[in-house]
């Protein structure tokens, strides 16, 4: 079957240390799959492969039904948003927003409607004019998503976008997020490796572990996988309801 997305036999060795070992990954088109996996699994090493920012040794990719791996990073039409909003220093939060339009060269009226609107979108029209170093670290993250989404990429890549907010920022971001990718139809592989995280971000929900991509045919089934960390989330709470850990 021609998936949206489709990853085939995907391997990586670094120093002579095998990463990833023919991952096989697919995903359908308006929708975010997240991808679990333990610090040092080789998420990272796996979105950057995607985005052709790193070469993978043996294996396929091919988006909607095209291969991309001889194309370069600029030509795939994928973004690779991660952990720290890298914004533009010297541009304001307008500019930094406009910047792939402007590469596209759109017109200026039309660069100015459609920033206009994705400021509202985000929630920061009040700070256009702002540079990045006077915004706070979710408000930077919200421009480095303006300016990801309005470029409209084929395929959005996110590597613990959230992961350096607090609880609060955490979860307003994942609301607008959830909302945009709704809104805009967004297709997306969303790495996390925070458990709620991933059950509320993804439509599905896979993980990987000792270089291999498993994927739950659905949330029912990650759940009820005693291997997914649910069940002692599920226990930990209970215990804690009990008054178990009184003593701790
Ligand atoms: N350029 C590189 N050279 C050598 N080893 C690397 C390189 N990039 C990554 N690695 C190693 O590959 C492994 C996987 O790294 P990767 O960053 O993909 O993991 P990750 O699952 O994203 O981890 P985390 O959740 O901590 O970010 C790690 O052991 C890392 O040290």
């Amino acid at each position: 079957m021609s998936e949206f997305l489709n990853i085939n036999g995907l391997s990586k060795t670094f120093e002579g240390q095998p990463i990833l070992n023919g991952i096989h990954l697919s995903l359908e088109s308006n929708t975010v799959l997240s991808i679990l996996g333990k610090s040092g699994s080789g998420k990272t090493t796996l979105l950057k492969i995607i985005a052709g920012l790193e070469d993978a040794d043996q294996g396929g990719i091919s988006l909607e039904g095209k291969p991309v791996m001889a194309m370069k990073a600029q030509e795939r039409n994928i973004v690779y948003l991660y952990q720290e909003a890298l914004l533009f220093p010297h541009l304001n939060i307008f500019e930094n927003i406009a910047f792939g339009l402007r590469l596209q060269k759109k017109g200026k009226a039309e660069i100015e409607k459609r920033v206009i609107q994705m400021l509202g979108t985000i929630g920061l029209e009040h700070m256009k004019y702002k540079s990045p170093n006077q915004l706070s670290g979710g408000e930077k993250q919200r421009v480095a998503f303006g300016r990801a989404i309005i470029v409209e990429p084929k395929l959005l890549l996110l590597d613990e976008p959230f992961g350096a907010l607090d609880v609060e920022t955490r979860h307003s971001m994942q609301q607008l997020f959830k909302d945009l990718a709704k809104q805009l139809s967004i297709s997306a592989l969303f790495v996390t490796h925070d458990l709620k995280e991933a059950i509320i971000m993804g439509d599905d929900i896979g993980k990987i572990e000792n270089g291999n991509y498993k994927a739950y045919t659905s949330k029912k089934e990650f759940y009820e996988d005693a291997k997914s960390g649910v069940t002692d989330e599920i226990d930990f709470w209970s215990n804690l309801q009990r008054g178990e850990f009184s003593k701790l």
